[in-house]
């Protein structure tokens, strides 16, 4: 978006090496001139991409120190590193000391970049809610928080209101009753669980505001405004690596800090005609839901518990008989095996905008058409499978996490308005394990005869319930689920201490957190002898982006670009040196493209 903007010129040194500086448009260069005035190497920074800009020889890290020198600035900026294996580049903060040959060309630089940033980057965060769960992951949000994010959050002039949680559930009540006038955002530090609570919280709060019910299944949902930020400190931190490509603190701390924004579908997971959660990764039956189960009874593992439960329900290869029901978008105009990729600046996402916000206006093309947002009531178009299921699962985006650098479905996309409905029928263990082992490599996970994908817009699952874990109470109890965690939205809005994932469990110090455990040996043994039984009927649960749903029957719905997170998807090896702007900048929903 070029606007009249400042334009400035000056011969500058940095350290003993003479630049030629220029502020023109959007960018800011400086190029290294020979002793005969030409040209060497450039360095060109957007002025989108810078952080601060600071009088004197500033450094932030390991402490912040100024020399103030009164011929100097020091300019901080986002700095790229590749990485390998399909990942997003590393950022990191750049920084470079300039010198002038005058105090006041000194102050006029200064000043001129100031301007450039407001001109150039009117939607940065000024004023953040942060919500760090100390127990997340390898237990290090406060260290992390307060070591890498904190300072560049300090030197982009944020402040923010942090709020150390103490119970689950925390994050999501407060977002939803607390006053929030004057945020510009909301962080969490911590994995896909603390994502889960803002997501909760974000788009509950904007609900209530509308006068919308979350409970109608048909319901139009209001897109939520506040952005949400991810600090990664989890187990999977799928959302953040699905949406920044990496799971890095600085690099995520930049995203927020430059005010990226990255619109994502949203998935409502309805139970009869109560609102059960909200997902955008993974809403998933059987082997998916098995491993959570299983996985929350050794949280002391920290990640690894997932590796391990995965090796024990594997091991008892189960398979469950159900029906499945979905809409689908026509595969001939989008399909998860046309081997695209959901990259920064996604021209699919972008037409979906279009699509999904502006419909009167442009609803032309066949894409368009054929993606038509919400007439999920033409009963007609649903596809019905029936069979006997590994596993079945929806995700909204690829869900590529660092156990899966390419996810669950490598060419969904972020913002499209669609999910990818992946069904894995029965089959012999070594089919399944070689399904399994393919999310790790390049082959095509979905090149299988038991596998198939579907792009959807909705679907309904009814799976038989167990001959003995028929009921709902019965469930909660073999899972060993408290009732937040159930995703009854309303016990879990009141329920406090007891409500959540990881409830009264991983509130627990030391001691009563040992005795939790013994005392669930006994459950651990009875659930995995009900696991590994040849009895074919029991259930499984779902695993609602590691939420435990004890549901049958569930009915799943997208709703297209929902929410913002200070993201701008994954970059890819082009575009890590090639820059563009903030589409912050751009008011309302659209996308820029470099
Ligand atoms: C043989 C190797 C198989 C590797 C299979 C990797 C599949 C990874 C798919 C990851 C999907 C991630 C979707 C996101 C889910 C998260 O919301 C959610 C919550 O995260 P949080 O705790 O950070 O808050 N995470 C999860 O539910 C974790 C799911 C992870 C499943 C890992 C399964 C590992 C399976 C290993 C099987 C090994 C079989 C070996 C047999 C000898
Ligand atoms: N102070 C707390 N005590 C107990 N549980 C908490 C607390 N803060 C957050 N939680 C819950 O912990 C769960 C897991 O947190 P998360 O940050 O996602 O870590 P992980 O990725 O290791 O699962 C979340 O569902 C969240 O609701
Ligand atoms: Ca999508």
């Amino acid at each position: 978006m070029e606007t009249e903007s400042v334009r400035m010129e000056s011969s500058v040194w940095l350290g003993n090496k003479r630049q030629r500086a220029l502020l023109s448009g959007w960018r800011f260069s400086w190029t290294e001139l020979d002793k005969k005035n030409r040209d060497k190497t450039t360095v060109s920074v957007p002025v989108s991409e810078v952080v601060a800009v600071q009088e004197g020889q500033v450094e932030i890290l390991p402490q912040k120190k100024v020399k103030d020198t009164e011929r100097d600035f020091t300019l901080f900026y986002v700095k790229r590193s590749k990485t390998s294996g399909g990942k997003g580049p590393l950022w990191s903060l750049g920084r470079s000391q300039f010198s002038c040959p005058s105090r006041d060309l000194r102050d006029q630089w200064v000043t001129q970049l100031r301007i450039a940033l407001k001109t150039h980057c009117p939607s940065r965060p000024h004023r953040l809610l942060v919500f760090i769960n100390p127990y997340g992951g390898k237990k290090k949000a406060q260290q992390i928080y307060h070591s890498t994010v904190a300072p560049l959050f300090e030197l982009a002039g944020i402040s923010s209101h942090v709020v150390v949680t103490e119970r689950a559930n925390q994050a999501r009540d407060h977002i939803l009753k607390k006053d929030l006038i004057g945020f510009d955002g909301v962080i969490c530090v911590g994995g896909d669980g603390m994502f889960s609570e803002l997501l909760h919280g974000v788009i509950g709060r904007t609900q209530q505001e509308a006068g919308i019910s979350e409970h109608d299944p048909s319901a139009m949902l209001q897109p939520c405004d506040l952005h949400i930020g991810i600090i990664p400190a989890g187990s999977t931190d799928c959302v953040c690596f699905a949406t920044v490509g990496v799971n890095d603190p600085v690099t995520s701390a930049l995203h927020i800090v430059i005010g990226d924004s990255q619109p994502l579908d949203v998935c409502s997971v309805h139970h009869r005609s109560t609102l059960a959660r909200y997902s955008v990764s993974l809403v998933g039956y059987g082997f998916y839901g098995d491993v959570l189960a299983e996985s929350e009874r050794h949280r002391w593992m920290g990640p690894l518990r997932y590796d391990y439960s995965g090796c024990l329900v594997y091991l008892c290869n189960r398979s469950y008989q159900g029906i499945v029901q979905y809409l689908p978008v026509d595969s001939q105009i989008t399909s998860p095996r046309d081997n695209s990729r959901c990259l920064s600046g996604c021209k699919v996402c972008s037409e979906s905008t279009e699509r999904l916000f502006h419909r009167s206006e442009s609803c032309s093309s066949l894409y368009s058409r054929q993606l038509g947002q919400y007439s999920i009531e033409s009963e007609g178009e649903w596809v019905s499978v029936e069979g006997r299921f590994r596993c079945v699962y929806l995700t909204c985006m690829s869900s590529s996490c660092p156990r899966s650098p390419k996810g669950l479905s490598p060419s969904a996309h972020l913002a499209d308005g669609t999910g990818d409905l992946i069904l894995v029928r029965n089959t012999n263990p070594l089919g399944f394990l070689t399904y399994l082992h393919r999310h790790t490599t390049t082959q095509d996970q979905f090149d299988l005869p038991f596998v198939e994908v579907h792009r959807v817009r909705a679907a309904r699952f009814c799976f038989s319930p167990g001959e003995e874990e028929d009921d709902e109470d019965h469930l909660k109890e073999s899972h060993n689920i408290t009732a937040g965690a159930l995703g009854d939205p309303e016990t879990a809005r009141e329920g406090d201490e007891e409500s959540g994932r990881l409830g009264s469990q991983q509130c627990l110090a030391g001691k009563q957190r040992d005795q939790g455990i013994k005392e669930d040996g006994r459950k651990k043994r009875d659930y995995l002898c009900g696991l590994c039984s040849n009895k074919q009927s029991a259930a499984s649960v779902w695993n609602c982006d590691g939420e435990i749903l004890p549901y049958n029957e569930i009915s799943c719905r997208v709703h297209g670009q929902l929410v913002r997170l200070f993201a701008r998807g994954i970059e890819d090896d082009a575009g890590s040196g090639k820059y563009r702007e903030g589409n912050r900048n751009c008011k309302g929903r659209c996308f820029l493209h470099s």
